[in-house]
C-alpha cells in the first residue's frame, strides 16, 4: 500500500471516529480546516454560505478525495454531497501554481440530470468560487443558446456543469473546447442520468475524454490529460447501472456511505451489452461495487412517511382538501406534489389556480374566493426553458408556496423548507420514492411525506418495505369532517365511506361543473386523463403487477380530473387497452359467476 493511500485511510478512520460521537446524525464534529481545507476556503463557506461545520458525508469524502482517490458516495437526500465534492476540487485547483488560467480550458465536469440541478450546482460554485475569480466557473445544458455556449468555453471554463447530451454536442462540434487539461469527472445524481437514458451518451464521453478505466481502448481522437484522472460518482440511490458506470470510470474506488453492505463482484461482460472490456483477476479485484438492490435505501431519520388510501375517484377532493387542511394549519410553509405527467401538472396547476368557493356555500358573502389561497407553481420539461427557470428561482425564494411537478424536480434540487412531499402519482421504482421524499426533511429539518394509493394499490406499501421504506396511515376523516357545509356542522360517523362523505360529494359536484362550464379546462382535464392512463400503464417489471390498468374504473379515474363522463381515449393503442380491459372483466366475470355457480 503506498503511503498516500495509508494515509487517506488513517485519516477516513479519524473523520468517522470524529463523526460519529453522538451528538447529531448530520454535522460531524470537526472543522472543514481539519479536513485538509484552506483557510480562505474554510472562510468562503463560513462567510458566504454560512457553513461552520462539515456534514458527516463532507467530512468522510472530502480528506478522500483531496487525497485523489476516486470515490462513489452513497449518502442520504440532503446531506450536503454537492459541497462534499465541490470543495476539495476548488482547494485543489486554487492552489496551482502557477494559477490557473482561463485559457487553460477545462480542469473539471460535473456531469447532472437535469436543467434545474445544472443551475443550482453552478450557483453554488459561484458562490464559493468568490474569492477565487480566477477559477472560472460556466455551465452548458439543453436548451440554452449553443453559440452563447460556444462563445463561453472559447474564452475557458475552469469548472463546467454540464447536462449529458450538450456536453456530448460540444465534445463533437465545438473545436475551441479545451479539455486537455481535465482532471476531474464528477457524475452527481449517477443513477438518474443512467436511467434517463444518457448510457451511451456517457460511455461516449468518457472514451473521447480518454477517460474511461479499462474500456476499449482509448479511441485515436480522444485526448488525454496530463494530470491523474481522478473520477467521483455521487446519488442517494444506487442501482445496478451505476454499477457498470463506476466499473468503467472509477479505477480503485474509496466507498463512502456503503459500510455494511454486501460487495457484488463484477458481473459478466455480457450483462451490460454494448460493453466490452477485458477482465483480468487485478480488475476483477478493484471492480467490486455494491449491489443496492439488496440493501435498504437511505432516508433522513426525522422523516415523518404517510400514505393515504383513496379510492379513484375521490382523488382530486381528497388532494385539494389535504392542500387546504395543511396550509390553513400552518401558513406559512412549502409543499411539492408530484404527479405523473406534464399534462397532469397543466390541468392541476390550471384548476388550482382558478377554482373559487362554489357559490351557494357562502352566499352572504359576494365576491367569490379562492378556493385555494396560496402561491402555486408548476414544473415540467414541456414548459418553456425560460419558465422553467422562472419557477425554480422564484420557488426556491418562497416562503409560502405550493409547487405542482413532475419527476424532473424529484433529483438533487434544494429548495429551502419545503414542509411536505405529497405524491399524488405513485413514482414507479422505489428509488424514485425517495428522491421525491428527499426534497424535504433536508440536513435534519423537519420534513413530512404523504403517498397517494388507490385501495388496488396497497401492494405498493410492500414493495417500499423491501427496501427498508415504511409508512403509517394518515388520518383523513379528521381532515374532511372539518370543512364545513354552508355553515351546518356535519356529524359524521366513523363508519362513513369516504365517496360517501357529504365533504366529498360537495367539492366533487362542484369541481365537475367548474370543469363543465369552462372549455379550457375541459380540454386540459381531457388531456391529463388520457396521459395519465398512458403513464399508468408504463409501469415496469414488477411494478407491472401493482399498478394494472384493467383493474381501474375508467369512469372513477374521469372523475379523478372533475369529468363527469369518461372521455374517449384518444390513440389507437388506448382504445386497444380499453377493448382487452373489457374482455378481461367480462371473463373474471365469467369465472367468478362460474366459481360461484359451483359453490352453490
Ligand atoms: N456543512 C454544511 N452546513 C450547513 N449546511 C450545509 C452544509 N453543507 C451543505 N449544506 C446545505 O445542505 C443542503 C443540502 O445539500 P445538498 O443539496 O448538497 O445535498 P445532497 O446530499 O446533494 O442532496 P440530494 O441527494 O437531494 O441531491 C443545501 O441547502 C446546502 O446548502
Amino acid at each position: 500500500m503506498d503511503r498516500r493511500k495509508r494515509t487517506t485511510e488513517e485519516e477516513m478512520k479519524k473523520t468517522k471516529q470524529n463523526s460519529y460521537n453522538g451528538e447529531s446524525e448530520i454535522f460531524a464534529s470537526c472543522s472543514f480546516s481539519s479536513l485538509g481545507l484552506h483557510p480562505t476556503l474554510c472562510d468562503q463557506l463560513r462567510e458566504r454560505m454560512g457553513f461552520e461545520v462539515p456534514t458527516i458525508v463532507q467530512a468522510e469524502a472530502i480528506p478522500v478525495i483531496l487525497a485523489g482517490r476516486h470515490v462513489l458516495v452513497n449518502a442520504a437526500t440532503g446531506t450536503g454531497k454537492t459541497i462534499a465534492y465541490l470543495a476539495p476540487v476548488i482547494n485543489h485547483l486554487h492552489k496551482y501554481d502557477p494559477r490557473i488560467e482561463r485559457s487553460a480550458g477545462t480542469f473539471a465536469l460535473v456531469l447532472v440530470p437535469t436543467r434545474e440541478l445544472c443551475m443550482q450546482v453552478y450557483e453554488i460554485l459561484q458562490k464559493l468560487l468568490h474569492r477565487f475569480h480566477w477559477i472560472v466557473p460556466g455551465y452548458v445544458m439543453g436548451g440554452e443558446n449553443r453559440s452563447k455556449e460556444k462563445a463561453r468555453l472559447r474564452k475557458g471554463i475552469s469548472i463546467l456543469v454540464a447536462t449529458p447530451g450538450r456536453l456530448l454536442d460540444h465534445l463533437k462540434n465545438t473545436s475551441s473546447f479545451l479539455h486537455t487539461n481535465l482532471r476531474w469527472i464528477i457524475f452527481d445524481e449517477a443513477d438518474r442520468i443512467l436511467e434517463l437514458g444518457f448510457g451511451k451518451e456517457i460511455e461516449e464521453i468518457l472514451d473521447l475524454l480518454g477517460s474511461r478505466t479499462n474500456g476499449p481502448t482509448i479511441r485515436e481522437d480522444a485526448v488525454t490529460s496530463e494530470f491523474q484522472r481522478q473520477n467521483l460518482l455521487l446519488s442517494a440511490t444506487l442501482n445496478e447501472k451505476v454499477n457498470h458506470l463506476a466499473q468503467i470510470s472509477l479505477e480503485n474506488p474509496v466507498t463512502i456511505g456503503l459500510d455494511g453492505k454486501k460487495m457484488q463482484p463484477k458481473p459478466p461482460l455480457e450483462h451490460f451489452g454494448s460493453v466490452e472490456f477485458d477482465v483480468d483477476e487485478d480488475s476483477e479485484k478493484l471492480h467490486k461495487i455494491i449491489s443496492p438492490s439488496n440493501g435498504d435505501y437511505k432516508l433522513p431519520a426525522q422523516l415523518v412517511q404517510r400514505y393515504v388510501k383513496v379510492p379513484c375517484g375521490s382523488r382530486l377532493v381528497v388532494l385539494l382538501s389535504i392542500l387546504k387542511h395543511l396550509f390553513e394549519r400552518e401558513a406559512s410553509q412549502k409543499i411539492v406534489v408530484f404527479f405523473s405527467t406534464c399534462d397532469a401538472v397543466d390541468f392541476h396547476y390550471s384548476l388550482f389556480s382558478a377554482f373559487l368557493w362554489p357559490a351557494n356555500l357562502h352566499p352572504e358573502t359576494e365576491d367569490r374566493q379562492m378556493f385555494l389561497r396560496f402561491k402555486t407553481f408548476q414544473l415540467h420539461g414541456n414548459m418553456k426553458h425560460e419558465d422553467r427557470r422562472t419557477t425554480f428561482q422564484t420557488f426556491k425564494k418562497e416562503k409560502s408556496a405550493l409547487l405542482l411537478s413532475t419527476d424532473v424536480a424529484a433529483r438533487g434540487l434544494d429548495f429551502p423548507k419545503v414542509r411536505c412531499i405529497i405524491q399524488y402519482d405513485s413514482p414507479g421504482e422505489a428509488s424514485e420514492y425517495v428522491h421525491r421524499v428527499g426534497r424535504t426533511a433536508r440536513l435534519g429539518e423537519r420534513g413530512d411525506s404523504l403517498l397517494f394509493l388507490q385501495p388496488v394499490e396497497m401492494d405498493y406499501l410492500q414493495d417500499l418495505e423491501k427496501h427498508g421504506v415504511s409508512l403509517t396511515e394518515y388520518s383523513l376523516l379528521k381532515v374532511l369532517d372539518s370543512f364545513p357545509l354552508s355553515g351546518q356542522k356535519h356529524h359524521i360517523k366513523k363508519f362513513i365511506s369516504l365517496e360517501m362523505h357529504p365533504w366529498s360529494l360537495y367539492l366533487q359536484k362542484a369541481l365537475e361543473s367548474f370543469i363543465f362550464a369552462e372549455p379550457k379546462m375541459k380540454k386540459l382535464a381531457k388531456d391529463a386523463f388520457c396521459s395519465w392512463v398512458r403513464a399508468y400503464t408504463a409501469h415496469r417489471g414488477e411494478l407491472k403487477r401493482i399498478f394494472q390498468v384493467k383493474k381501474l374504473h375508467l369512469g372513477h379515474v374521469a372523475k379523478s380530473f372533475a369529468l363527469k363522463d369518461q372521455p374517449s381515449l384518444v390513440g389507437k393503442s388506448m382504445q386497444m387497452q380499453t377493448k382487452k380491459r373489457k374482455r378481461d372483466q367480462k371473463q373474471q366475470g365469467l369465472s367468478k359467476r362460474k366459481k360461484l355457480a359451483r359453490k352453490t
